[in-house]
């Protein structure tokens, strides 16, 4: 599969200017499943987004130390011949929307193909993670864009079918708790032939981008978050955002052996790296040391994979790491967004990030396509158990037609039929309700599971749906586009059936009670806005 990003720019003269690339290794796990597209080598993409000076900063007549020259270098207000170069470098000006099409939108593309992906926000506490991976409002972050694309991906991929899964989890203190299930607390990472995986957390399937925007807003009740010196709702914890994404061809046509192809997209939003000066007392301070520990890990971890001689790499020293072990070994597409502030008072900390920045370009990657062959997969148990009930279903309407009068039915054989019945034949009708009632439930499963696979609408579309403009991805995140996405509807018709079921999103409503109890004073909340324009307009 061909690279869509760009390569390592040469760096520029200076001083302080890192090295030419040494040899870089390359751990890529071995895929368990087979792969049929030829493996192509690219290296992490790096960016790195510098946020304005905050009103304080102004205030506190702080100046420029670091700034963006041109697209691809960070350049030292000092020292102009100290200068880093990367994929890209954004400046404070720059849209959320602009750094997603440059660093997120070819994972995201990728991981809908069966690419695995990675993307992760990293800098100093303050400097515009939060801001970037989630965003507000006026300006959605990453993570929302993504989850908004992918459904748009689908709606355009006609004749694939797609099952879509999420999980949100946080690393406290390098305790690993669910954010979906609060009752998911200190759980342990588990390994496998595919990788690293979280024991017992919960996985929701999801229908909508409005269904996965309200799990994370209700994840977020349970981030922890608090006050600091530098930001009044700083991230204590780093979070992961998985999106689980299944795809195969619809049931019918499939033939037995037919692979899904399966991936893993990973947004993930870290505690910021705090500097000595961050202060503080008891949790603060506890909390503060775990999160350098991890962050430091992650640099050791980057350092041993780009040095080329490293026999070991510590893997295992955090959680954080191990869990990031199958994507930092080169297994699926990588993209690092380092956050930086220009403020002088920060020089240090921003040149520290830069450098994190500059190693972690040399780590190599193979991108491949997962497939797989066997049954493991949840959409093609969901696309098996559809087609097996359907054919049950042909053969319980076949069964209850035999056992009554056909149109061609001769009239003494209707009399005799009439007859047996008025004769108080009740084992014959209680067979009739029995199989009503059969009837009437395999209906409902087969409902049930139809719905939980999206596919475009594209080929099926009612009226109604072709009314509404179609998403795209330029469109801000608006609560039309929403509200218009194909999926909280599934239409579909049986043989012999006209059902025009509608779906009813079985535990959303659920969901979003919780999350939209009273506000949490210590939340972040900035997916708030999100479920205020879920519950107005979301009704299934
Ligand atoms: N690119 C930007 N444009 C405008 N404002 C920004 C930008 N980046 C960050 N900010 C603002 O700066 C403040 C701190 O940002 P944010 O909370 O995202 O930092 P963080 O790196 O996540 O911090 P922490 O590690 O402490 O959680 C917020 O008020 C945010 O809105």
């Amino acid at each position: 599969m061909a690279s869509r990003h760009r390569n390592a720019s040469p760096v520029t003269a200076g001083k302080d200017s890192p090295q030419p690339a040494s040899a870089a290794t390359s751990l890529r796990l071995v895929a368990e499943f087979p792969l049929d597209a030829p493996e192509a080598k690219e290296s992490v993409t790096v960016t790195v987004r510098f946020r304005p000076l905050s009103s304080q900063e102004v205030r506190l007549g702080e100046e420029i130390a670091w700034y963006a020259d041109g697209d691809t270098i960070v350049r030292s207000e000092q020292n102009h011949s100290i200068a880093y170069a990367y994929d890209r470098v954004f400046g404070p000006t720059t849209t959320t929307r602009h750094v997603y099409d440059a660093a997120a939108l070819h994972v995201i593309s990728g991981a809908m193909e069966g690419i695995n992906g990675t993307i992760f926000a990293y800098g100093v506490t303050s400097s515009g993670k939060t801001h970037t991976m989630h965003g507000d409002q006026r300006s959605p972050g990453i993570i929302p864009l993504a989850v908004k694309d992918a459904f748009s991906i689908i709606q355009e991929t006609p004749k694939r079918e797609f099952l879509l899964r999420v999980s949100y989890l946080e690393i406290y203190n390098e305790v690993v708790n669910d954010l979906l299930n609060p009752s998911g607390q200190n759980l342990r990472i588990r390994e496998d032939l595919q990788g690293t995986f979280v024991e017992g957390i919960k996985e929701e399937v999801v229908l909508s981008p409005a269904h996965a925007l309200s799990l994370i807003a209700a994840g977020e009740e349970h981030r922890h978050v608090g006050s600091t010196n530098f930001n009044l709702l700083s991230s204590r914890s780093h979070t992961i955002f998985t999106l689980t994404i299944e795809s195969s061809g619809p049931c019918s046509e499939s033939s037995e052996e037919e692979a899904v192809t399966f991936s893993q997209l990973n947004l993930i939003d870290l505690a910021g790296s705090e500097s000595s000066r961050a202060e503080t007392t008891g949790v603060r301070r506890k909390e503060g040391s775990y999160i350098n520990k991890s962050l430091l890990t992650l640099g050791t971890v980057i350092s041993k994979l780009t040095d080329g001689k490293a026999t070991h790499v510590p893997f295992r020293d955090s959680k954080l790491t191990r869990l990031l072990q199958s994507s930092l070994s080169g297994q699926g597409r990588v993209s690092l967004i380092c956050t930086v502030t220009p403020a002088s008072s920060n020089s240090e900390e921003t040149r520290n990030t830069l450098k994190f920045a500059h190693r972690a370009k040399h780590i190599e990657i193979q991108v491949s396509q997962n497939k797989i062959m066997d049954e493991k997969s949840l959409i093609k148990k969901y696309q098996n158990e559809i087609c097996q009930l359907k054919e049950e279903l042909d053969q319980l309407k076949r069964g209850i037609l035999s056992g009554t009068p056909s149109k061609d039915a001769t009239e003494d054989n209707v009399i005799l039929w009439k007859q047996k019945l008025e004769d108080g034949n009740v084992k014959l009708q209680s067979r009739l309700e029995q199989e009503e009632a059969a009837k009437a439930a395999l209906l409902a499963r087969i409902q049930r599971l139809t719905k939980l696979i999206l596919v475009s609408t594209k080929a099926t579309q009612t009226p109604r749906l072709s009314q509404c403009p179609r998403p795209r991805r330029r469109h801000s995140f608006g609560e039309e586009e929403l509200a218009c996405l194909p999926h909280r509807r599934r239409d579909i018709v049986l043989d012999g059936e006209s059902n025009d079921l509608f779906v009813a999103m079985e535990g959303f409503d659920e969901t979003f009670e919780v999350s939209s109890k009273g506000e949490n004073k210590n939340r972040k909340g900035l997916l708030n806005w999100f479920k205020l324009r879920v519950y107005k307009s979301d009704t299934v």
